[in-house]
């Protein structure tokens, strides 16, 4: 039988939507809230470690502090072609990508990361990313 399994995260990123019509074309921060649900059969080979888990809470700890941490984590988020580019001269956790760092875009590349360090046995389901109390962005598998 199928079991969804989640795990909660906390990380803190700044960002600037550059050309957003708004405040939010400065730079500026959120405290961002992340759900990864996984899905899959609990195993039943009782004599190691993971018996009765469909992945162990840890290994998903794991992949999103090892791999997602360390993108988003006490970083700056900026396109590319940011008007603020320069300011890596003076702070070392900048990050330029190729998208508009959106509540969507960074769920979307974070969704990447994660399938790619799940074990083969369990398929992500959904993804939740919160980037205020009141607004977030989700993917769900079965409507990719
Ligand atoms: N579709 C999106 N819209 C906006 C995004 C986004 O990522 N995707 N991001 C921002 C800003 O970065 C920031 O998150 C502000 O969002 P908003 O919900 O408007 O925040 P407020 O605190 O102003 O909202 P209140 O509902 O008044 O608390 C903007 N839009
Ligand atoms: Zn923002």
């Amino acid at each position: 039988m199928k079991i969804r399994l989640t795990k909660e995260f906390d990380f803190e990123t700044a960002h600037a939507l550059d050309g957003y019509a708004g405040k939010c074309k400065d730079i500026h921060g959120h405290s961002y809230h992340l759900r990864v649900t996984v899905i899959g059969e609990p195993k039943d080979n009782c004599g190691l470690s993971d018996c009765g888990m469909v992945v162990d809470f840890g290994d998903i700890k794991k992949i999103v502090r090892k791999f997602v941490y360390e993108e988003f984590d006490h970083r700056l988020i900026l396109r590319e072609d940011s008007r603020f580019k320069g300011l890596e001269e003076k702070n070392d956790r900048i990050r330029y990508v190729s998208y508009q760092p959106t509540c969507e875009n960074m769920l979307i590349e974070i969704v990447g990361i994660i399938k790619e360090h799940l074990p083969e046995n369990v398929d992500l389901h959904s993804v939740f990313l919160r980037e205020t109390a009141n607004s977030y962005a989700e993917w769900f598998a079965a409507d990719n």
